[in-house]
């Protein structure tokens, strides 16, 4: 019997895709894939042939063996230009000049350089979707013309059949089609908003054959050496699509239907996009500006033409009118001061008369305020507030991103640390008995286990990697804690049934024994799991300047 996890299959409206080719559990590894190029985005920086850095016009240099590749330095040991890859150039007998001059074909030109010293792969690169016809005449094919295939001209690696097939407008749509952007080597960044802006692209031949849908079921992440994994983020049964998420599970309804229409070249017609409540999340809902209870939804009337229209008083609006909310809403959060909690209060107590509560930008500057409240002293109020965050930010992840994800699994540490610490708090202040402590770090123990268990599906060395082995070790010390206070709760409970007169005379001085020795183990179990995020914020601080390595994750395709 065959071992392979998945099969492609074809049908009209999606192309080519993968299917389940038997049942898979969650966390279940698909298939392990290695790039076959990695290069700029389309608009990136110029990259070092060897090592992806980016490269400093001031110490750039051409690779002693081709003299065309670009790289960092001369002492640069990547192993990105093969020793094959390197005999063609020099063999071409270009100038690396040019290729300086003109980093957007930098990828292109690798591609292109395949069909010299290995055909079979360059025939199924050149086998994945361009989409030709729909790119013809557009802005992006009249670049591509300038920037690449005129350069390429110009420089003679085109032959005249090369140009009437529209060799390099196919390189470049399968680029812009099929490659993920994954995160440069040793991304510092653990945010969920703020993505690497200068990630690179990987081109995988197989997981380019997943389609997209905006509720995934697999899980992508990519390890020190670009290897990608791709795991079921949920259960999938066998002849079930292998989704994956091509767009972001913050981008509202509008945005992803642009996004998926003008770069990948379809309509997305999946449960989320079909339902203008977004499976009840409301994550683009604006609030009627006319009756002032209803909401404007989203939602399609004709294929792919699509209405804002409010569910109470059924008022139609204009989407540039909801655009330029948007882009208002958008300009203020970015203005906003992010260490100044007032100032995000504010701006969200105004920005609520306009969005539902649940829209991506109030997720957004949720999500801001919750790791601003990491830093801020842990009152209890702070600590209230951000667990309600956490709490509104998780029900709507998971409704989107059920399963391995790595936005819950990240809002789902900060939301078990806030219960831990604001219990802690609440014992010592005795608002809370000894078991309504313990079913909170029961509780804690639970969403914690959780958390781990996603963050170890991260490259050991990521960001994200680095947090699950802290995660594991505070819940060693969390299980540790409870185990404890449970022996606690059944001793004292036997010595109540035990002497229950004597209990109540020395009441007094037991409970105070007890109360000073948990209150000890409790500083004990804070001051252990501080130590831990604070050796790993260290960590972090401490790599910030360093050179990078590798390590990245792919966000999106
Ligand atoms: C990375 S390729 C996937 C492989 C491709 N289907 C093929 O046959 O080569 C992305 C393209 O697949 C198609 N596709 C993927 N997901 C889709 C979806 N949910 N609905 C419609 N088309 C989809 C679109 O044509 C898209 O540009």
């Amino acid at each position: 019997m065959s071992n392979k996890t998945y099969k492609v299959v074809r049908n009209s409206v999606l192309g080519r895709y993968m299917v389940a080719s038997k049942n898979l559990k969650q966390g279940q590894l698909i298939f392990k894939e290695n790039p076959l190029f990695l290069g700029p985005q389309l608009n990136g920086p110029a990259r070092c042939f060897k090592c992806l850095k980016i490269i400093v016009l001031s110490r750039c240099c051409y690779c002693s063996g081709c003299d065309t590749a670009l790289m960092c330095t001369n002492q640069c040991e990547g192993k990105y230009h093969s020793k094959i890859e390197c005999a063609t150039l020099k063999s071409l007998n270009i100038k690396g000049q040019i290729i300086m001059e003109n980093s957007p074909l930098i990828f292109p030109l690798r591609c292109l350089l395949l069909r010299k010293y290995d055909v079979e792969t360059y025939k199924r690169l050149l086998d994945l979707e361009p989409h030709l016809e729909a790119r013809r005449d557009t802005a992006i094919w009249r670049r591509h013309r300038i920037a690449v295939e005129n350069v390429m001209q110009e420089m003679n690696l085109l032959s005249e059949d090369d140009i009437k097939d529209e060799l390099i407008q196919k390189i470049c749509g399968i680029l812009d089609i099929n490659t993920f952007e994954v995160r440069p080597p040793m991304s510092q960044s653990i945010s969920i908003l703020k993505p690497e802006t200068q990630c690179l692209r990987g081109l995988y031949l197989e997981a380019a054959m997943m389609a997209h849908d905006c509720i995934p079921n697999a899980h992508l992440s990519v390890d020190d050496n670009f290897v990608m994994s791709v795991y079921a983020s949920i259960d999938i049964n066998e002849n079930e699509p292998i989704y994956f998420n091509y767009s972001n599970i913050l981008q509202g309804n509008q945005e992803r239907q642009q996004h998926l229409l003008e770069g990948k070249y379809f309509s997305c017609r999946c449960r989320r996009c079909r339902d203008p409540t977004e499976l009840g999340t409301e994550i683009s809902s604006i609030v009627c500006h006319k009756c002032r209870k209803g909401l404007l939804r989203m939602k399609e009337i004709e294929k792919d033409f699509r209405i804002w229209q409010c569910n109470e008083c059924q008022v139609v609006f204009k989407s540039f009118l909801i655009e330029l909310a948007i882009n208002e809403a958008r300009r203020r959060i970015s203005d906003i001061d992010l260490s100044d909690l007032h100032e995000m209060e504010n701006l969200h107590n105004n920005l609520v008369m306009t969005f539902h509560p649940n829209h991506y930008l109030m997720l957004e500057l949720k999500q801001h305020m919750v790791a601003l409240y990491a830093k801020l002293p842990p009152t209890k109020n702070n600590l209230t507030k951000k667990i309600d965050l956490c709490g509104r930010l998780l029900s709507v992840y998971t409704k989107l991103e059920p399963g391995i994800s790595r936005i819950r699994a990240l809002t789902m540490y900060e939301l078990q640390s806030a219960i831990i610490d604001l219990s802690n708090k609440e014992y010592r202040d005795k608002e809370l008995s000894e078991s309504g402590l313990l079913s909170e770090l029961q509780r804690a123990e639970k969403i914690l286990k959780e958390c781990a268990k996603y963050l170890l599906y991260e490259p050991s060395k990521s960001p994200e990697g680095r947090m699950a082995l802290v995660a594991l070790k505070e819940l060693k010390y969390l299980r540790e804690s409870i185990e404890n206070i449970q022996k606690d709760v059944l001793i004292n409970g036997q010595n109540e049934r035990k002497d229950k007169k004597l209990k109540m005379t020395k009441a007094h001085e037991e409970n105070s024994l007890n109360h000073k020795e948990k209150n000890g183990r409790i500083d004990d179990i804070e001051n252990t799991s501080q130590k831990i995020v604070n050796s790993h914020v260290e960590y972090l601080e401490k790599n910030k300047n360093k050179p990078k390595k590798k390590n990245k994750k792919a966000e999106k395709i």
